[in-house]
């Protein structure tokens, strides 16, 4: 890593320069960081590599004094990714913090994003859409059994991984509302072209029901490689959205256009759910025309039984007892012991090998 880097990664003013040089160390000694692989408002993202299994990550760092009064939007990220554990969604490994930084340390998902692959394609057919679409209405789905809202549903924020399926990711606009998913939100947020009528109108809103308008539009932007409402007045995007009129290019089959018809629906009850939409036929279509089954939104992951396999590898690295590991990771962390149990079972999952050399 380049001295620039270090010094962009840690410069600090004079005071808690020592915090972030512990914060350096804690990195360093655990993993090697590479090149930046993205740049949001308030992040930036590196790829890493943990030093003890090798495998890569991706390093988000969000200072703390440029964050501002955003600084609640990072805390509020953690804490959603600690309860959100599904196949879909971007894993947290490990979370740093220091007086200037947060790092998070998360799956690192090689396809990149989504929207450049819709790019890059000009547009998927009904086949591809179906494929990712399937998994994304699983994540939501799951996000909401644990009663959150994303609120901020955009290719840019689904990346994909080294077997093409979707993850989730950003966070920080989530909402989990105090009196669950049926308590109405008021804070307008997200990006204006995914952004529901209610929404931008400054309504009291349900994030479920403004989290399935963003799904409408994605769908529509994976069938068309353009978006349904776009201006770059955004005065008048507003317009389009509240009017809810948008174009049906000619290749869009008439289920395709039932189901998006569904989903932008300008008045909230009269908009499908995410539960109807996990049994949609139009989801539920395979390339032969055969029905598949309704889409399983659960998570693959087990917090309280832990992988057996896994334990023994972390035993021996640790030099601890299986127990002493077991109880270690039960507290789940998101130290080091946490980010090595979930990297061994990333691993596992994409049936690469477990053993690691033993603990230098
Ligand atoms: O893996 C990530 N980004 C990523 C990975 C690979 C590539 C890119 C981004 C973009 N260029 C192509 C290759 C990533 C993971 C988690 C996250 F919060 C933010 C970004």
């Amino acid at each position: 890593m380049s001295d620039s880097d270090k010094e962009d990664l840690f410069y600090a003013p004079a005071k808690g320069l020592s915090a972030d040089a512990e914060a350096l160390s804690v990195l360093e000694g655990q993993y090697v960081l590479h090149q930046t692989i993205g740049s949001g408002g308030f992040a930036k993202v590196k790829l890493g590599t943990h030093i003890l299994t090798g495998e890569r990550v991706a390093i988000k760092i969000m200072d703390k004094h440029q964050l501002g009064h955003d600084l609640p939007r990072a805390y509020l990220e953690v804490r959603a990714l600690k309860v959100l554990c599904h196949q879909h969604i971007c894993k947290l490994y490990q979370v740093i913090e220091t007086t200037n930084k947060i790092i998070l340390i998360l799956e690192y998902c090689p396809g990149g994003e989504l929207f450049d692959y819709i790019v890059s394609k000009d547009r998927l057919d009904e086949e591809e859409a179906r494929f990712f679409f399937r998994q994304i209405v699983a994540a939501v789905a799951y996000i909401h059994s644990q009663g959150f809202a994303h609120r901020d549903l955009k290719p840019e924020n689904m990346l994909l991984d080294e077997e093409n399926r979707v993850k989730l990711i950003d966070f920080g606009l989530c909402a989990q509302p105090e009196g669950g998913m049926n308590c109405p939100l008021e804070t307008c947020c997200g990006s204006p072209a995914y952004a529901a009528p209610e929404l931008i109108r400054g309504s009291v809103y349900l994030g479920a029901e403004a989290d399935v308008w963003s799904l409408g539009v994605l769908l529509y932007a994976l069938l068309c490689g353009f978006l349904p409402f776009d201006d770059d007045h955004i005065p008048s995007l507003y317009q389009k959205i509240q009017i809810g009129m948008y174009e049906k290019p000619n290749w869009l089959s008439p289920g395709a256009v039932a189901l998006i018809d569904s989903m932008l629906q300008t008045t909230p009850i009269r908009r499908i759910t995410v539960r109807q939409l996990l049994h949609h036929p139009w989801l539920r279509t395979n390339p032969s025309g055969f029905l598949l089954g309704p889409i399983q939104y659960e998570s693959n992951y087990q917090l309280i039984v832990l992988d057996e396999e896994v334990l023994e590898e972390m035993s021996l690295v640790l030099s601890m007892s299986p127990t002493a590991v077991k109880e270690e990771i039960l507290h789940w962390k998101y130290d080091y012991v946490t980010a090595l149990y979930f990297m061994l079972m990333h691993r596992k999952i994409h049936h690469r090998p477990l053993h690691l050399r033993p603990h230098s």
